[in-house]
């Protein structure tokens, strides 16, 4: 049974970088010398503990990489990989969301690299607490100082430098911490031996490390006002330990001030103090803020906090698809107690489902737990329908409560999928599945016409991605068509129109006849049915008149407009904010039937959209770019002369101009590239499905054109 020692004990955190500049290698050590791993491998080697698993087909390649766990000082890390793409924000919300901290690697010959900034910015936003390590001090032409000079102008962080390099490239032989002034020294290959040595007046770095710690100290001053009170009474040295140790916590947790540590990961020197700083410096569930969740009930909120004595509150953040044991689906729980056998409440779809094992995800096994509590993390076997974002509670409990979901866009391009081999379909069907639980903006569908299977997603990116998976992963061949927009179809006018229906079928007579009137509602409104044939009534001393329309016809007018709509006279998207009103009709004893009403009101629609201006919509997207100022001219320009864009704000950030905008989907195709070489990889964007707008109509005639092949 876990207590509050235990929460205090655990520390949730992701290793983020730059491609390359060593967040495998370093995850790889974290898992040596916290023991989990015997093995050490290298990233050339292709024998990391990582690759190892990739190997071992029976466990499933992507296990490791949603959550480990690991051990150090009597402390739990929970390593929850972070996203290599950042495109998504669904794919960054969802690990940024369930982790408490964060360690940012970074190169110490590159410094901060374009797409550090970018990862560092979405940390930013979530106000995650970071600690630096600066990697490849081995290197050729490594410093310390370049990387914690663009941290600051670069990054605008505020790093609070608690190592310094003893050395530097071949002759790196370790570090001095400034908090002990200690050296500490790496003595054999496998960097398991280190010495640990005072550094007092007669050490060779003696003067540079009081130095040093003295600017240590101001720095943490500068963001701790505890520090600052001692800081100012006694000067830096005579700041004590543990009073410096706990300034650089306060600071780190309110995202104040970033510790900064350098080592080697691939040299394996530098790797347990890092270990330390997290204990150390990055917060405890305990420490962050309580969950805020609304209650479904009433909409009310309710806060939970990280305690074993409050309900169960999870939530589902990723789901593993494992081969043998079926969807593992990864659970931070919030606050409260699950056990195993467990009957849950999915509160998000509201289903009742069962947990029939817990695991702890180690690297290179897995272990089975009986419960998980309030701060930690486990994949959870046996759940059907629980999905990624999706909230967890008791099925005892009596206050269900949901906590703000992954918003799940609307997707809004779509790609062609086909096997090239009639015999893989199955296995093509079975990983769009699967992919479809992983993710869910990712959604597959069978166009009813052509029979084609039709993937939609987020972005051009956001398929490519998937198509790649499935190629790996399934290992099966596919083709692939051309991404398209997914547009919808409307009315521009008000339109009345007579229907009447009148064959012969089977040598029988069907007869229908109404009156549709078609009217635009506003954008986002919806579609929607009414019907405004008045009821008969009766006449004082006069029979009741029969009804123009019976109940079945009607319904079966209604069923006959859904259907309509399902096709949009342009180029059959779906039509959307428009109003079907049965204004009139009539039918015939012995010839009408319900269902020569649904033929007249799908026929006669069809027709009507056509009459009354149909007109396409676009997905116009709200665009968010982080650029440096001076590019911000011709980010704007590109945009609003460009790509049809509307900017709606600027606003300085951190020495950036956030721009945000709403630009048309159809113009964003090749963005990532074209905004890349315009700013020298120094901005980044992202982009949400914002609405659907009315394509300009020269547009629009070209893109019909265009589709319909002529
Ligand atoms: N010289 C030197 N090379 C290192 C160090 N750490 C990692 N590398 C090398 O840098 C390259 C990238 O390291 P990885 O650990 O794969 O980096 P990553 O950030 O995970 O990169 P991706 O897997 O591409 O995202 C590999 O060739 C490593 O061997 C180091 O401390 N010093």
């Amino acid at each position: 049974m876990q207590s509050s020692n235990d929460i205090a004990a655990t520390r949730d955190i992701g290793i983020m970088a730059h491609i390359d500049a060593g967040k495998t290698t370093t995850t790889e050590r974290v898992l040596f010398y916290t023991g989990i791993s015997h093995k050490m491998g290298e990233v050339h080697d292709g024998n990391t503990v990582m690759d190892f698993m990739e190997q071992e087909q029976e466990r499933g390649i992507t296990i490791t990489s949603a959550a480990t766990t690991c051990f150090w000082r009597g402390h739990r890390i929970n390593l929850i990989d972070t996203p290599g793409h950042v495109d998504f924000t669904i794919e960054v919300e969802r690990s940024l969301r369930v982790l408490d901290g964060a360690v940012a690697v970074f190169d110490a010959v590159a410094g901060v690299q374009p797409q550090t900034e970018t990862v560092w910015r979405q940390a930013e936003r979530y106000r995650v607490p970071r600690i630096a390590f600066v990697n490849k001090m081995d290197r050729v032409g490594a410093t310390l100082d370049r990387t914690v000079e663009m941290m600051k102008s670069v990054l605008h962080a505020h790093p609070m430098v608690v190592q310094i390099p003893n050395g530097l490239e071949s002759a790196f032989t370790g570090v001095v911490d400034l908090l002990m002034m200690e050296e500490i020294r790496w003595t054999d290959d496998t960097g398991t031996q280190l010495t640990r040595q005072p550094v007092t007046e007669d050490h060779e770095m003696y003067t540079e490390a009081v130095l040093a710690r003295e600017a240590l100290v101001e720095s943490v001053a500068e963001v701790d006002d505890e520090t600052m009170t001692v800081f100012l009474e006694t000067g830096a040295a005579g700041v004590p330990l543990d009073l410096l140790k706990a300034g650089l916590r306060r600071a780190t947790i309110a995202n104040k001030g970033v510790a900064v540590l350098c080592g080697t990961a691939l040299k394996n020197k530098g790797i347990q103090p890092l270990l330390d700083a997290v204990i150390d410096y990055l917060p405890s569930p305990l420490d962050m803020p309580p969950v805020v969740a609304r209650r479904k009930a009433d909409d009310g909120e309710v806060q939970r906090h990280a305690s074993l004595e409050e309900p169960l509150l999870a939530l589902a953040f990723k789901v593993v698809h494992d081969p043998h044991r079926g969807p593992l689906v990864f659970l931070r729980v919030y606050s409260g107690v699950l056990k195993v056998k467990d009957a849950i409440q999915n509160v998000t779809r509201d289903r009742k489902e069962r947990v029939n094992k817990l695991l702890q995800v180690h690297a290179n096994k897995m272990q089975e737990i009986d419960e998980v509590s309030a701060g930690n993390i486990a994949a959870a076997v046996g759940l059907r329908f629980t999905t990624t974002g999706d909230t967890v509670v008791l099925a005892t409990d009596r206050e269900q409560v949901i906590l703000p979901g992954l918003e799940i866009p609307e997707p809004v391009i779509f790609r062609a999928i086909e096997v090239k081999s009639t015999a893989d379909q199955a296995a093509l069907t079975e990983a769009l599945e699967r992919m479809q639980r992983e993710d869910p903006s990712f959604t597959v569908r069978v166009d009813p016409d052509s029979g084609q299977t039709l993937m939609a997603g987020q972005g051009e990116l956001h398929l490519e991605i998937i198509v790649d998976r499935i190629a790996r992963e399934a290992r099966v061949p596919t083709n692939v068509g051309k991404p398209q927009v997914a547009y919808r179809e409307t009315v521009a006018s008000r339109l009345n129109h007579p229907i009447e229906y009148d064959r012969e079928i089977g040598g029988k007579r069907q007869y229908a006849r109404i009156v549709l009137e078609v009217v635009p509602r506003e954008r986002g409104a919806g579609n929607s049915f009414v019907n405004l044939i008045p009821e008969p009534v009766r006449e004082r001393g006069q029979k009741l008149e029969p009804p123009k329309l019976l109940p079945d016809m009607i319904a079966a007018v209604r069923e006959g407009a859904m259907d309509a709509l399902t096709r949009g006279p342009l180029l059959g998207y779906p039509v959307v904010d428009v109003e079907v009103r049965l204004a009139d009709g009539g039918y015939v004893e012995g010839d009408s039937t319900a269902v020569s009403f649904r033929a007249a009101a799908t026929m006669g629609l069809m027709e009507a959209f056509e009459k009354a201006g149909p007109r396409l919509l676009e997905p116009v997207m709200k665009v968010e770019v982080e650029v440096p100022e001076d590019f911000t001219g011709n980010v704007v320009n590109d945009l609003v002369g460009q790509r049809r864009g509307r900017v709606q704000g600027m606003e300085p950030l951190r020495g950036l101009q956030v721009i945000d905008a709403e630009v048309p989907l159809a113009e964003m195709v090749g963005y990532a590239t074209a905004l890349r070489s315009a700013t020298q990889g120094r901005a980044s964007y992202t982009m949400h499905f914002s609405h659907y707008a009315e394509v300009p109509s020269d547009r629009q005639a070209e893109i019909v054109t265009r589709a319909r092949g002529y």
